[in-house]
């Protein structure tokens, strides 16, 4: 489900974004230039906006600049360039993005004293650094893992509406999706650890050794 989403609001997004991303391959940027800007941009909506206060500009800004990765990868693939350390830097800035969004939360609900909120918030940042990291980690052992049903961009989502919602006035939306997205990401993780378990299982039985 999350998959098809992803794939069906990707593909709604390829018109916009092959153009634009045409028009700066002609200026002369480079897709890694996209992805540490569209890096920093998360940066400043998260931490000089969300976490004072500004949850509409916050999520706004950082809408806006998340959707940038979308762009760094087509330009790569366009311009024939796609590179390792392209594919590395852009899932490491994402680490930094989510951090950044996730912290930003956590400090805007201890500033309103919501200390159950902040709970989510860092349970939110954990379990969504886990997420990815598992995934890296099976990657790095030649497993694949494209599960799960909080992936990034649905992860984002979850929280951008909640702070959205609650920047317009109904506060309890930020917490309350906060759980939400706590909730589906310790599963994702789950998801993820027993898809690796059966391709671990799978890869030990064709070459006759334990997992
Ligand atoms: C303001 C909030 C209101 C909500 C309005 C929503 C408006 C948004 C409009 C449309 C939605 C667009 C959906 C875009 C669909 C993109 C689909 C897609 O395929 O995205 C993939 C793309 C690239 O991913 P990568 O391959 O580069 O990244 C991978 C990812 O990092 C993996 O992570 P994992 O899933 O494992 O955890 C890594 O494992 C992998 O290595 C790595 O390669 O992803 C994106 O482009 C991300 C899309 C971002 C979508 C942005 C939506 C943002 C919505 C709200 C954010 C607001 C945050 C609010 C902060 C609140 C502050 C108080
Ligand atoms: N600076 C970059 C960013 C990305 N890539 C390549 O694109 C892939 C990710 O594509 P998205 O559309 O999902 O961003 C990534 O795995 C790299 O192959 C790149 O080369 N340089
Ligand atoms: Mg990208
Ligand atoms: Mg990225």
């Amino acid at each position: 489900m999350a998959k098809i989403f992803q794939v069906t609001a990707r593909a709604g997004m390829t018109r916009v974004v092959e153009p634009v991303a045409r028009r700066l391959l002609r200026a002369g940027v480079t897709p890694n230039t996209v992805t540490v800007t569209g890096t920093l941009g998360v940066l400043v909506g998260a931490l000089g906006f969300g976490a004072r206060g500004h949850l509409v500009a916050g999520a706004l800004i950082v809408t806006v600049f998340a959707l940038t990765d979308l762009l760094d990868g087509t330009m790569a693939r366009m311009s024939g360039g796609s590179t390792r350390f392209g594919a590395f830097l852009d899932s490491s800035m994402d680490r930094v993005a989510d951090s950044a969004v996730f912290g930003a939360v956590a400090y805007y609900l201890a500033t309103e004293g919501d200390h159950s909120g902040v709970a989510a918030a860092l349970l939110c940042l954990a379990a969504g650094g886990l997420v990815s990291y598992v995934k890296a980690r099976a990657e790095g052992l030649g497993l694949t893992c494209n599960v799960g049903i909080a992936e990034r961009t649905e992860r984002l989502l979850i929280v951008g509406v909640g702070g959205l919602v609650a920047g317009l006035g109904l506060k309890v939306a930020l917490p309350a999706a906060l759980w939400l997205l706590a909730a589906v990401s310790i599963f994702t993780v789950g998801q993820r650890m027993a898809h690796v378990y059966r391709q671990a299982q799978q890869v030990s039985t064709a070459s006759g050794r334990q997992g």
